[in-house]
């Protein structure tokens, strides 16, 4: 072997989805990869990073299966160490049989969610950012989604929280030069100066970054629209109309609804997360009681809340003021309903569809626009946010201490000290667990 490993096991996993399907990818990483390889095909080892068919053995040289076999020699491979991929057929009972002959053999065990990307993170194949946005990746369902994890996986977040922490090093570095040159009685206090002018400019890019933090959010979480209104207003038929399937359950009964039901909507990329609520109304059912404070409570937390209503009176005792600013009102049931133009912002009937398009499309643009302001790399986790807001606060401690130099340096080392952590260059140990446990096996 061309280089020492920092592990002793040989871990391997299904990296693949769910079976059957047509190829099964097997991963392997660790220092007895090459001897399995070496034991499990009957030819020679492919050459290094070149896909060959090769017939897989077990131990008493029964064939396992014909399998395109890639041995990736550490340190150029996805971990660092030595690695290899078994590309199987992917049939529940040819996996298992592969899986099984790997896991009898010494020095081998099944994979952790995310120990390969975690071994490639402490073999510093890349940053924390980076294997963030490859769990991401991994997780994306919509368009949005993949592009901004994809920059992430690709060092987006890191090249900018490595530029700042260079700006904060250089700067702590000028300090010290002023330093020296006070204790000899000289100080050209230009040059410091100049520090200070770069400090203030990155701690406007740091606050411009972090405002970024609510359109990473939405992306990442999806743009949160709840339906309100009084018992039969029609949301449930409403949201079974933009899920369109059966989701909630619609009856002519008021009260019908009495959780919260979601669903998820991909509109142009973005996820949309829809929530039927229960009716409002004053009700000495404790279970409709509790379904109306869910109902509420999801509604302050909304980006946009749908405030049905179809031909029947208003309903009272529910002082939704404090919504109006990303409400939109919309009159259901326009089929039996005379509803007077003027009065909504849209008029929707799901019998006859109308006024739907009209309603997800407007729908879709308010989304757009709460993530349209937000460009470029963005911090997609509170992690991250938490630590940036620390940079920041830091920042300001520096530039707030006027006169002491050793204390301001001190201050640029803590703002400094909070971007390594989030990329990982610094004490993280107590971190990793939290991380990777939310990653697939196999990744
Ligand atoms: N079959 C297969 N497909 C895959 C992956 C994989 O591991 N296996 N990936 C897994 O996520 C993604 C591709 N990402 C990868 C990233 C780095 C390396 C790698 O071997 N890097 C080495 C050598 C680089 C080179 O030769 O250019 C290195 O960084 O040293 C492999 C895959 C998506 N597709
Ligand atoms: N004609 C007509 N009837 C509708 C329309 N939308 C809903 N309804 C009917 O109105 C009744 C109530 O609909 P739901 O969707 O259950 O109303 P809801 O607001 O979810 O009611 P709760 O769960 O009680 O809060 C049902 O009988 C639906 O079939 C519509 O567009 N046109």
């Amino acid at each position: 072997m061309s280089h020492q490993s920092l592990f002793r096991d040989t871990i391997f996993a299904l990296s693949s989805g769910g079976l059957p399907s047509g190829v099964a990818v097997i991963r392997l990483s660790g220092p007895q990869t090459v001897a399995v390889l070496a034991s499990m095909t009957a030819e020679r080892i492919p050459p290094p990073r070149k896909a060959a068919l090769r017939e897989l053995v077990g131990d008493d040289g029964e064939p396992l299966d014909r399998a395109i076999v890639i041995n990736f020699p550490g340190p150029a491979s996805f971990t660092g160490d030595d690695c290899a991929e078994l590309h199987v057929h992917g049939g529940k009972a040819v996996v298992a049989a592969v899986l099984e002959h790997l896991g009898r053999k010494d020095g081998l065990r099944a994979a952790e969610a995310g120990e390969f990307t975690r071994r490639a993170f402490l073999n510093g194949k890349l940053d924390l950012t980076s294997a963030e946005g490859l769990a991401d990746l991994v997780a994306a369902e919509t368009e949005l989604q993949r592009r901004m994890a994809l920059i992430n996986a690709e060092g987006g977040q890191r090249d900018i929280y490595d530029g700042w922490r260079k700006r904060l090093l250089h700067a702590r570095a000028m300090i010290e030069a002023e330093l020296d040159f006070a204790d000899e009685g000289d100080v050209p206090g230009s040059v410091a100066a100049e520090v200070w002018t770069d400090m203030s400019a990155m701690q406007q890019e740091i606050a411009n970054h972090i405002n970024g933090y609510h359109a990473a959010e939405i992306i990442r979480d999806g743009y949160r629209v709840v339906l309100l209104g009084a018992p039969n207003a029609g949301k449930s038929s409403l949201l079974n109309a933009l899920a369109r399937r059966d989701v909630a359950i619609v009856t002519e009964i008021a009260g019908t609804t009495r959780d919260l039901v979601e669903v998820s909507l991909d509109l142009d990329g973005l996820k949309v997360i829809v929530t039927d609520t229960a009716g409002l109304r004053d009700s000495s059912d404790t279970v409709e009681r509790i379904g109306i404070e869910r109902a509420l409570r999801a509604a302050e937390e909304a980006d946009l809340v749908l405030k049905l209503k179809d031909g029947s009176p208003d309903m009272p005792g529910f002082d939704l003021a404090d919504l109006e600013s990303k409400a939109l009102s919309v009159g259901t049931k326009a089929d039996i309903a005379p509803h007077r133009t003027g009065e909504f912002h849209h008029i929707v009937s799901v019998i006859d569809g109308a006024g739907l398009s009209a309603l997800i499309e407007d729908i879709g643009r308010h989304a757009k626009g709460a993530v349209s302001a937000a460009s470029g790399v963005l911090p997609s986790r509170l992690r991250q946010l938490e630590l940036l807001r620390s940079c920041g606060h830091h920042l300001s401690l520096a530039a707030e201490v006027q006169q002491e130099l050793e204390l301001r340096a001190e201050e640029l080392r803590l703002a400094g000290d909070a971007l390594g952590r989030i990329t990982g260059a610094i004490d993280v140990e107590d971190l990793l667990g939290v991380i990777f446990s939310e990653f697939c096996i196999g990744k």
